[in-house]
């Protein structure tokens, strides 16, 4: 379970996350949206361990977060800068690996495997400007899935990507959930994938010092579909409850 206690953070005299408390169990994917530049970014990269936290507490199954917390992997929007250049796919998404000592190749072995799991499939001796902005996020995925994470948090990863290629991805990301129960944080500015994905959203208010505004549970079925899904009532009804929210801070 992640927990975050009164968690506060400013830059400067810039109160950006005013004392967030927050709660995901094991194996929650929760969404998080609220105005740009309200502090998502911000209340992830604290979560990651990479920016401390002014004052509260993070948990991860009990234990403090200090520095980056061991089986968590972050995906950003920008798959361009995530991705090392000079390194073909297949050892780019190898590279966690290298820490934990497999050998070359079984870690070859093992990226391959994770590769064809997210639907690419001779591409592991390319290298990613060789592949579409589609492909190489998908690759930022495979990346993040080779350590088995148990947390997973994303940062806007499908907010560069053309909307099929956006849905693809959105169904991907399910598809991972539902099969390994990864818990998953998920920052997007749009409300749609945010009730698409969730399991539940939470809204943050504008800054500066934002603060959780509403916290929704999405109660549609768990297996979703882009047509069928986004056509429920349910679904429909959500949005606008998201969209209220978000726009009622602004
Ligand atoms: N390293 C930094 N130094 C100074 N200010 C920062 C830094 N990082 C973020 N900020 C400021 O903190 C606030 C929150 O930024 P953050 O990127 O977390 O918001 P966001 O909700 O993710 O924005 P967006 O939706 O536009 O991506 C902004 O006012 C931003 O300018």
């Amino acid at each position: 379970m992640l927990r975050l206690d009164s968690v506060t953070r400013s830059f400067g005299d810039h109160l950006v996350l005013d004392r967030i408390e927050l709660t995901v169990p094991d194996g929650q994917l929760l969404s998080v949206v609220g105005p740009s530049g309200c502090g998502k970014s911000t209340l992830l990269r604290t979560i990651a361990g990479l920016l401390p936290a002014d004052e509260g507490t993070i948990t991860i199954d009990g234990t403090p977060v200090a520095g980056v917390p061991d089986r968590l992997a972050v995906v950003f929007q920008d798959y361009g800068r995530s991705l090392l250049p000079w390194l073909t796919v297949r050892d780019n998404v190898a590279l966690p690996l290298r820490r934990r000592g497999p050998r070359r190749a079984a870690r070859h072995a093992e990226a391959e495997a994770i590769l064809e799991r997210v639907g690419l499939h001779g591409v592991a001796r390319r290298h990613p400007r060789q592949l579409s902005g589609g492909m190489q996020q998908r690759v930022a995925i495979a990346r993040a899935l080779v350590c088995r994470p148990s947390l997973l948090l994303m940062d806007e990863p499908f907010g560069s990507l053309d909307a099929r290629t956006r849905e693809d991805l959105e169904d991907l990301l399910l598809e991972v959930h539902r099969a390994d129960g990864t818990t998953i944080v998920f920052v997007t500015h749009d409300i749609d994938e945010s009730v698409y994905v969730g399991d539940r959203v939470v809204v943050l208010s504008p800054g500066p010092g934002s603060r959780v505004v509403q916290d929704v549970p999405v109660g549609l079925p768990g297996k979703r579909d882009q047509l069928t899904t986004r056509g429920l009532p349910a679904f429909v009804a959500l949005r606008t409850e998201v969209g209220r929210a978000v726009r009622q801070g602004d």
